[in-house]
């Protein structure tokens, strides 16, 4: 079975900064200039205090040019203060801003390139919430609290230093009384905050995903009246998400005990300095800047201490973003491709063997020639591993044994555009995006124009059909294509797919859903494709594969047979000691 990487719930904590330094990087120039304004803005707060106790020492001296340089330098610093917080609060959201844009842009491409089985592996809603609703989180973090964080930080680190600076006693007194216990609470806290914030963060991506889930299968709950269960499997989860928020609000609460420890701390700070200065140890000013400087430590500690929720939040988010882009992270493909790649030639399928599951193999062992322009159809009953077959002959799943080659490369070695414009797979479900027909047309390899569009719906013989369709070319196609029918879906799917010119184009029940004027005429659209083009057309419908000059049939993930149809020769040969029969 091909490993996939399994997203957890509670995402993987461990140096989040640093797996986040990649996105960081890029932003470093701006992000630095932020943190140094705002750090000038913390030493601006911090350089209070002190003014504020020379102020009372030349007051108690009776020094009036001190007094008036302290009020000087008080009134400078203030409005040194407000410009310089407003512009580092700006700096600070621009650079933060950006850098959750780049892992917005990184999670969406990486979510389109990533493994077909890593995305049928994972419940949509699940990875829609990582790519969106936990970088919604993070923008909101950046633009409301990063900018208190780092200032409060700050703020705390300058003011230990300059107290330390005034009065290693004191320091030491209010210290001895206020971190102990503030930092008990802290890691009681954090103790219980990972699994708290993740569990919270895992019950509403599992909710987002239910519900994405009844908006997809609305029609199938409906008519199969399986609604009430599913409402029921839908309330499960919520109460469980109610409760896991519940438990991250109650483990956010004990962080509120520090407001406590705080007045503790002033009163024992007050009490050792009187005594301080009845023995002339300290001045006056000392303790007043104490006092002052207690204030900048208590709220910056407070502010700290309420936003290290937040920053749990945050980094859970991150987190969980970055397990995303690691988990998606593209395929180190080799760079260059192979030198000289013939544009068309022979699909070879040398002893494939591939499991869904760790204890039972879809395919045994499959080795099948398709040479260049070869006409393949593909028969077996439900769950034979035709569709299988298919994404592996396209290069969507890698196989477990054996390999895929495309003109002698396996298509593991064959980077991912050039793997594209060889290979193209039109699956039992055409996929459409909201817009017109022309835009779903357009979707390929080129971005082909009108006039590109017009000559393959000739060539295909679907001009009539085309012009039949309210708008032709601009018909609106509605959300997922919901305004066409299925078979017109897969017209469009098949004319999509020529326009990409591949050397191979595989079909996957193309004809399966539709009616049987509509099966025809996508029938003798594929009599008109290349002679060049390799077609491997997967089918149950008899008359499609009456078409085909050769079939191939599977039988429990085994190939049972591979001969020309009603005995006719062909271009596929079997190939290996397993002809069957
Ligand atoms: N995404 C998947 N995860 C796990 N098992 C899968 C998955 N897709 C298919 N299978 C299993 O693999 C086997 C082969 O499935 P596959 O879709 O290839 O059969 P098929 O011949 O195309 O069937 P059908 O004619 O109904 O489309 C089946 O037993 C199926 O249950």
């Amino acid at each position: 079975m091909a490993e996939q990487p399994l997203l957890q719930d509670e995402a993987d904590q461990r140096a989040v900064l640093r797996r986040a330094a990649p996105y960081l990087r890029p932003h470093r120039g701006r992000l630095a200039v932020a943190l140094g304004v705002g750090l000038a803005d913390s030493a601006a707060l911090v350089a209070v205090a002190p003014l504020i106790g020379l102020a009372a020492d030349s007051l108690a001296d009776g020094d009036r040019g001190g007094l008036g340089l302290a009020v000087a330098l008080l009134v400078a610093l203030a409005a040194a203060q407000l410009v310089l917080a407003r512009v580092g609060e700006l700096l600070l959201i621009k650079g933060g801003e950006q850098v959750v844009r780049t892992l917005r842009e990184q999670a969406v491409e990486n979510l389109a390139t990533a493994p077909l089985r890593f995305l049928e592996t994972h419940r949509s809603g699940e990875l829609l919430r990582r790519a969106t609703g936990e970088v919604a989180a993070l923008a909101a973090f950046v633009r409301l609290h990063l900018r208190n964080m780092v200032a409060s930080a700050a703020t705390l680190v300058f003011t230990l230093v300059m107290l330390a600076g005034y009065s290693w006693l004191l320091l030491l007194v209010q210290l001895a009384v206020f971190l102990p216990l503030t930092l008990l609470v802290t890691r009681w806290f954090q103790r219980d905050a990972g699994a708290a914030f993740g569990g919270k963060a895992g019950a509403e991506a599992t909710v987002a995903a239910t519900f994405s889930e009844t908006l997809t299968a609305r029609e199938a709950l409906q008519t199969s009246r399986g609604l009430a269960g599913w409402t029921r499997r839908f309330e499960r989860e919520n109460t469980h998400a109610v409760g896991a928020a519940r438990r991250a609000v109650r483990v956010e609460n004990r962080i509120d005990l520090v407001s406590l420890i705080e007045g503790a701390a002033l009163v024992v700070l007050l009490l050792a300095g009187g005594r301080l200065v009845d023995h002339d140890s300290v001045s006056l000013g000392t303790v007043v800047v104490f006092v002052v400087a207690s204030r900048n430590l208590f709220d910056s500690f407070a502010e700290i201490s309420q936003l290290v929720g937040e920053v749990q939040t945050a980094r859970t988010g991150l987190a969980r973003l970055l397990d995303l882009l690691a988990a998606t992270r593209p395929q180190d493909a080799p760079a260059p491709g192979p030198a000289g790649l013939p544009v068309r030639g022979d699909l070879r399928c040398v002893d494939v063997a591939y499991s869904y599951r760790a204890d039972g193999r879809t395919l045994h062992g499959i080795s099948l020639d398709f040479p260049e322009g070869s006409r393949t159809g593909v028969v077996g009953e439900t769950g034979s591993g035709k569709t299988t077959l298919s994404k592996l002959l396209c290069g969507l799943y890698r196989p477990d044994g054996g390999a895929v080659t495309f003109a002698g490369t396996d298509l593991a070695d064959l980077p991912e555009a050039e793997l594209r414009r060889r290979i193209v797979l039109v699956p039992q479900e055409v996929r459409m995006v909201s817009g017109t027909v022309a835009d779903n047309l357009a979707l390929v390899q080129g971005a082909p124009d009108r006039a590109r569009i017009d000559r393959t719906v000739d060539q295909l013989g679907l001009r009539g059909w085309l012009e039949d369709l309210p708008g032709g070319l601009d018909a609106e196609v509605g959300q997922r294509g919901g305004n066409l029918s299925a078979g017109e879906r897969q017209i469009l799917g098949l004319v999509r797919a020529v326009l990409a010119d591949p050397a191979v184009l595989v079909l996957d029940e193309a004809t399966a859903d539709i009616d049987p004027v509509t099966a025809a005429r996508l029938e003798h659209a594929l009599d008109e494709l290349r002679a060049d083009c390799t077609l491997v057309v997967i089918a149950h419908r008899p008359a499609t594969i009456a078409r085909m000059p050769r079939v191939v049939r599977l039988d429990g993930g085994r190939l049972l047979a591979d001969e020309p149809a009603g005995g006719r020769p062909n271009g596929g040969t079997l190939t290996g000691p397993q002809r069957a029969g």
